[in-house]
């Protein structure tokens, strides 16, 4: 796997993106520099349609930036084939969704067992234990309840704890709150602000609730695929 300079964290240099062909071409992605420390906790926030997605998704491998790039704990993603970068999505980058994304017929203790059970025999010993995770989100007492079972914001913390099974290097969180009251966003922006700072995971979160910014260490701006700080 080639390594670039050394660099932990997330590291995006001069990434550029553009969607779509011919004349609905759109640059959802314009140059955009970012560098996200270990430990660190990091809010993007934007109008609508922006490019906060598509961040994400470079920054995670999920889709691949036309220029510039992108460093996961020194390893530069645009120089992995497709295959390894798979590879090293699954041990290296955790997501978060709005949803939860949770499978309906499985309790939150077998969401986070299937996550090992998926990976290669090579991967399995770097996972934490699924119960000591759903412990430290605060589900100790409900690791045997399928989803249908939980709140919002249960479900939520169950995904939260199975983005972290595989002791990522980096979290990227889109729109958390979404779905959650008040309290309970703030409940679980505060636990991603936690978990940032124990595990040293390199955390990026995509939101549209300001009620929550206090909880990060910075907060950066997406406007017409252009980041800036605020
Ligand atoms: N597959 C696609 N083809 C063409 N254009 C696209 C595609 N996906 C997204 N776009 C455009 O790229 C731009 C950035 O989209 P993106 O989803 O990253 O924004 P966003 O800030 O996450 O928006 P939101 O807050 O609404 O989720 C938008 O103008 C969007 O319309």
């Amino acid at each position: 796997m080639a390594a670039g300079p050394r660099a932990d964290g997330l590291v995006l240099r001069g990434v550029n993106l553009s969607l779509g062909d011919g004349v609905g071409t759109v640059v959802a992605l314009d140059d955009v520099n970012l560098t996200v420390a270990p430990g660190e906790f990091v809010a993007v926030v934007g109008p609508s349609g922006s490019g906060k997605s598509s961040l994400l998704a470079v920054a995670g491998g999920l889709g691949r930036a036309d220029s510039g790039t992108v460093l996961v704990d020194g390893h530069d993603l645009t120089a992995l084939s497709t295959r390894a970068l798979a590879g090293f999505r699954r041990t290296h980058i955790g997501f978060v969704f709005q949803s939860g994304n949770l499978l309906a017929a499985l309790t939150a203790a077998e969401q986070l067992h299937l996550v090992t059970r998926t990976a290669p025999r090579s991967d399995r010993s770097r996972f934490r234990d699924p119960h000591e995770l759903l412990d430290a989100v605060g589900l100790g007492d409900k690791r045997d309840r399928r989803p249908d079972q939980l709140s919002g914001g249960e479900r939520q913390r169950v995904g939260i704890a199975r983005a972290l099974m595989a002791r990522p290097s980096v979290l990227l969180v889109d729109e958390p709150t979404a779905a959650l009251d008040r309290a309970r966003s703030q409940d679980i922006v505060r636990l991603l602000a936690k978990e940032a700072r124990q595990s040293g995971t390199a955390t990026v979160m995509v939101t549209h609730d300001y009620d929550v910014l206090d909880h990060c260490d910075r907060v950066v701006t997406m406007t017409d695929g252009r980041l800036t700080a605020v």
